[in-house]
């Protein structure tokens, strides 16, 4: 059980005098964008310092200035009460800070050892494997981190992984660790373990700044939290004392009138009418799954796909948008069969899209505007013989920008330049381009702020009332409040589907646990 707030900070452990992190009146533009505003902000020794703000609010532009990445403008920086190293000087900083960021950058077919001291051993000095394992061995017992050295990194936990980084950091020397979205890929109880190991090595004198889109675990962490909006420090003092709504209202300034604060409150939906037509009759035998997977969805339909990493939700969502050649079974699209060529493209021309979870990855083409993101999975209906109507094409990306509030300076910007939150619009817009009668979401709002998620969460529900059917694959209890059924899947079997599932009964449900009654 994590305890509801933090232990005290060890007097021993802590100078509050001696800050780690000095920052005032700090200014960093990028073009027109004023990334951070006169931004001021101390980090004390031993403290856990929360730091939160809606997606573009400047929290990663802040992270490349505090790990040595980029230089501010103007104002003054200060790291351990001096003049922080040159960029170039990868080691000096190394010594000061570590970032452990939401993507893994461990190599997965090295050891933990391996990675623990990669990159360290230079020239053509020998290396003992044995003494390596060794070193490893007694460096993670010393933050009491129970993972064997010569594991395979790929053999690992997600929370074990993120264990290794932590200790990777800590070895490098530094007591100052930024955790950038930590829980973002992490099950409950990795959460509790994270949280509990966070809280250990704080009373041992690592500094933190945790950086987090989920509200509620700030106080469990955090000894003091700063919220940002658009570059500047809006609202910062003790975490135990400021509520959840002075942070939500301070992230989003005058906006908050209205903001839902969770998706399940913006879910209340009359039941859909019997008379819906059925848009997708699907009977899929995949080989990460032991049950054949049935689904039929009617329009104006939404069902989730409940389930953690391993269960299987994710391939059958791909199957269903295209991307798996080699499936068995039988699609119906609005009452005619798919062929067995079934493929991305096909799938978006007959009206199936997807909105992948690696924008970055698989979704967007960063280089590209906005407008030529928005608008390629639907290039064809701009397409005036051999040229392309510019004027409509515009339009739509425009109307695209309002509807989604993408903040940016304009739909010609390239989306290499936007935060996540708001590149996550943009995916969102291209994947809704085509006009599809099925939308497949795989976790539409990770990493996505509070205010955001109501967005994306509103904008798919416009749609939804318009006859739009959608898939929702999710292990987000809230994000799965959204949808009018829920199938849950474990290790490739179903183990449940019913409507009205709460909170609890869905975390019980994907853990494994058979639900009382309706289970199926
Ligand atoms: N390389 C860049 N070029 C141009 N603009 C940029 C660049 N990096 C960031 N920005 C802009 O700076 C602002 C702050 O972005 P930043 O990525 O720091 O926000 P964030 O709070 O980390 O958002 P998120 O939670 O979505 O990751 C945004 O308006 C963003 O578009």
């Amino acid at each position: 059980m994590i305890p509801a707030t933090r232990p005290a900070v060890s007097s021993t452990s802590v100078n509050p005098l001696a800050a780690i992190v000095q920052i005032d009146r700090a200014v960093k533009r990028f073009g027109e964008t004023v990334a951070l505003n006169e931004l001021s902000l101390t980090i004390s020794r031993g403290e856990s310092h929360g730091l939160v703000g809606r997606n573009g609010a400047g929290k990663s532009t802040l992270v490349s200035v505090l790990t040595g990445l980029r230089t501010i403008d103007s104002g003054k920086f200060l790291v351990n009460g001096a003049a922080p190293p040159v960029l170039s000087d990868r080691n000096a900083w190394r010594e000061i800070v570590s970032c452990v960021y939401q993507h893994r950058t461990l190599v997965p077919d090295l050891s933990v050892a391996e990675n623990l001291y990669l990159g360290r051993y230079q020239g053509k000095q020998t290396i003992s494997w044995r003494a390596l394992n060794q070193k490893a061995s007694a460096e993670l017992d010393s933050w009491n981190m129970p993972i064997l050295p010569n594991a395979k990194v790929r053999d690992l936990g997600v929370g074990e992984a993120q264990m290794v980084e932590i200790a990777r950091a800590l070895s490098q020397g530094s007591r100052f660790v930024i955790l950038d979205e930590p829980t973002a890929q992490l099950i409950a109880s990795e959460i509790d373990q994270l949280i509990l190991r966070v809280n250990e090595l704080r009373k041992r004198g690592v500094t933190f700044l945790f950086i987090s889109h989920h509200l509620e675990e700030i106080p469990q962490v955090c000894d003091t939290v700063t919220v940002l909006r658009n570059g500047r420090d809006v609202l910062h003092g003790d975490a135990q004392k400021i509520t959840t709504t002075r942070i939500v209202s301070a992230m989003v300034g005058d906006e908050a009138t209205g903001i839902a604060l969770t998706a399940s409150e913006h879910v209340t939906r009359p039941p859909l009418s019997s008379d819906m037509p059925v848009v997708l009759d699907a009977q899929i035998k995949a080989a990460a799954c032991k049950d054949t997977f049935h689904l039929t969805l009617r329009a104006g339909e939404v069902v989730g796909l409940a389930g953690h990493s391993g269960s299987g939700t994710r391939h059958l969502a791909l199957t269903l948008a295209g991307h798996n050649p080699r499936w068995a079974g039988q699609i119906q699209l609005k009452g005619e069969k798919v062929p067995r060529t079934w493929n991305p493209s096909t799938a978006v021309r007959t009206g199936i899209s997807l909105l992948p979870e690696d924008r970055i990855k698989t979704g967007l083409v960063g280089g590209l505007s906005i407008e030529d993101n928005i608008t390629l999975p639907s290039l064809k209906t701009f397409s005036r013989r051999v040229l392309i109507d510019r004027k409509a094409r515009r339009k739509f990306a425009e109307a695209n920008r309002t509807d989604l509030g993408i903040a940016c300076h304009s739909v010609t910007q390239a989306v290499s330049e936007l935060s996540g939150g708001n590149q996550q619009k943009v995916l969102l817009g291209s994947a809704l381009s085509p006009n599809p009668a099925i939308l497949i979401l795989l976790h539409p709002t990770a990493g996505v702020d509070i205010a955001s998620k109501a967005t994306i969460l509103d904008i798919v529900e416009r749609r939804r009332r318009q006859g739009l059917a959608v898939i929702l694959v999710s292990d987000e209890p809230e994000e799965l409040a959204f949808c009018d059924r829920v199938q849950v899947w474990v290790r490739g079997e179903k183990v449940a589907e019913r409507s009205g599932m709460n909170e609890q009964e869905l975390v019980a449900a994907m853990e494994g646990f058979t639900l009382p009654s309706e289970t199926s």
